[in-house]
């Protein structure tokens, strides 16, 4: 069996999906799950990107241990060393630098020749090699890129002291067959391929970025790129979790195995979507609610007479075990602790003892508290250092009746309120927020879904708002969707307010 090894890029190309801002506490979390989950390197950030990603990988930097932490940087001596900064404090740390080689990007996004591209590749990695040894090199579109041309760039950033060579699908391109072909001739082409280790990182935008990393492994490379559930620019890119489970379930075909604890799989995919609030798709391969859900009779049929008649992989395998304790309003603290154990959050005794109070009210609202809703609960806790919170809500609507909200908040140790029509009980409730606080969110995304099935569940509803120039998101979960809907608007808003965009103006203190 070869060892192939996983490079996770979650908290880079992941955070790129379009109104994803992770802060870095966020990221932070996410890396120490992924940690857990076993990946080979973890890609932290663009540290150039701005002060909250530099401080998000330096955190990341300092604090995740046994596993290689990666920080990207354009092909110039500013993004390089900033990039070291960041990382500098790390156990094993990667310096994961990028050029364009395709004759469209270079002609009409860099605006140089190929020698200069050529150039400015070589001398980055130099630079990146005075600081540090080991060092990824990506030839951004390499996938459209000249197979002569490319070759010839590897070559040099080789010997300029690469030790992983990326090879991108950037914009998801190329078809399986192709895309080995190219790598197969790439790596025929590049002088001192021997001396290093070879990676694809490819993009879905035709939905083909798992095929077309899994043809890489037949073509022999070591390391592939991908994020969890799949997120990144555009349509995303290849999901660790399919990859990994190809790999593992299909032994017999690749002969290739990765160092990833599978069952901590559902655990951090579900972490990231609640961090990034970038919903699963129900039937999502591996991590989705129906990936291991039989509905016709024909199936559960077969599935009561032998598992094997319909399921692939166990459940278990990824960390999806089926509930034996029921958790609700007669549950006591043993059981809710030992759940808690079983999923791997750990809480000291004042904060179990916040959680267990708010279980209770919880449970008192709803017949089952599942493993979402404590996950829910969990994060709640974490979002206790909002500087703005909601004191009280009231709507009114109806058929005949014009939607009303008044809303009322705790800033500083001030009550404000105000009220607000809109078009519907939310949107009344949004308005009435922006003028309790003279803000002016955009509502660009709205979704609402069941955290889990059944008529009690709880109602969990992820914003994007705009303010002004920057897009930010917020999730807020309540058995009540107007208040569900207001909790994730106002997260947003804590956000914005962090980040400094926007401005609190309280004219309506009480
Ligand atoms: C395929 C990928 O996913 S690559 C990673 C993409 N991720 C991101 O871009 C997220 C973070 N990016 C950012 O925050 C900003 O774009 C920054 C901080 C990196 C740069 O911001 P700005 O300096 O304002 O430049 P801007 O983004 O407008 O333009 C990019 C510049 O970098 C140049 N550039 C692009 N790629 C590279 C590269 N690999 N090496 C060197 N220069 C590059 C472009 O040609 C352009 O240069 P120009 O200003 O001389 O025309
Ligand atoms: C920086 C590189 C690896 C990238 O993200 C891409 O080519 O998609």
């Amino acid at each position: 069996m070869r060892r192939i090894e996983i490079f996770d890029t979650t908290l880079r190309d992941g955070e790129q999906s379009p109104g994803v801002a992770l802060n870095a506490e966020e990221k932070l979390q996410i890396a120490h799950q992924l940690g857990k989950l076993g990946v080979n390197v973890l890609e932290a950030g663009f540290p150039i990107a701005s002060p909250g990603d530099f401080a998000g990988v330096r955190r990341i930097a300092q604090e995740v241990r046994n596993v290689s932490v990666a920080a990207l940087a354009r092909a110039n001596a500013k993004d390089i060393e900033c990039a070291w900064e960041a990382i500098s404090e790390g156990e094993s740390p990667r310096i994961h630098t990028f050029i364009a080689t395709s004759p469209i990007h270079m002609r009409y996004k860099l605006q140089k020749s190929p020698e200069e591209v050529l150039e400015q590749a070589v001398q980055a990695v130099r630079l990146a090699k005075s600081k540090v040894s080991d060092i990824e090199f990506s030839a951004e579109d390499a996938s459209r890129s000249d197979v002569d041309f490319l070759a010839k760039v590897f070559s040099g950033v080789i010997q300029a002291g690469a030790t992983v060579l990326n090879i991108p699908d950037t914009v998801g391109y190329a078809t399986p067959e192709e895309y080995a072909a190219f790598l197969r001739a790439i790596m025929e082409h590049t002088k001192g391929i021997e001396k290093v280790k070879v990676s694809v990182h490819c993009h879905n935008d035709l939905g083909l970025a798992v095929a077309n990393s899994l043809a890489a492994v037949g073509a022999g490379v070591h390391q592939l790129e991908c994020t969890v559930n799949g997120i990144g620019e555009r349509a995303g890119n290849a999901a660790l979790e399919e990859l990994v489970m190809a790999l593992h379930t299909r032994k017999d075909q690749f002969k290739a195995e990765t160092s990833i604890v599978t069952s901590e799989i559902a655990r951090t995919s579900q972490l990231v979507s609640r961090l990034t609030g970038m919903m699963i798709q129900h039937n999502k391969a591996i991590v989705g609610k129906n990936a291991f859900a039989h509905e016709s009779g024909i199936h559960q049929d077969g599935m009561l007479k032998d598992r094997s008649t319909y399921e692939i992989m166990s459940p278990s395998i990824i960390g999806v075990d089926a509930e034996s304790i029921v958790l609700g309003k007669h549950s006591g603290r043993h059981a809710v602790q030992q759940r808690l154990t079983d999923l791997g959050l750990e809480l000291d005794e004042s904060r179990f003892e916040e959680l267990f109070s708010r279980f209770k009210l919880l449970a008192d609202r709803k017949r089952e508290v599942t493993t979402a809703d404590l996950f829910s609960l969990v994060e709640e806790q974490k979002e206790k250092t909002d500087q703005i919170t909601l004191d009280y809500l009231q709507v009114s609507s109806g058929t005949h009746l014009v939607p009303t909200a008044t809303v009322g908040l705790q800033y500083e140790g001030q009550r404000l309120a105000d009220a607000a029509c809109g078009d519907g009980p939310v949107d009344a409730a949004f308005k009435a927020i922006d003028k309790v606080l003279g803000t002016q969110g955009i509502l660009s995304h709205y979704s609402l879904q069941a955290l889990d099935g059944g008529e009690d569940a709880q109602g969990e509803v992820t914003v994007t708002v705009r303010f002004g120039e920057n897009l930010v998101a917020g999730r807020g979960v309540s058995t009540d969707i107007i208040e569900a809907s207001v909790r994730g608007y106002l997260q947003a808003v804590n956000r914005a307010f962090v980040r400094g965009w926007v401005k609190i103006c309280e004219n309506n203190a009480s």
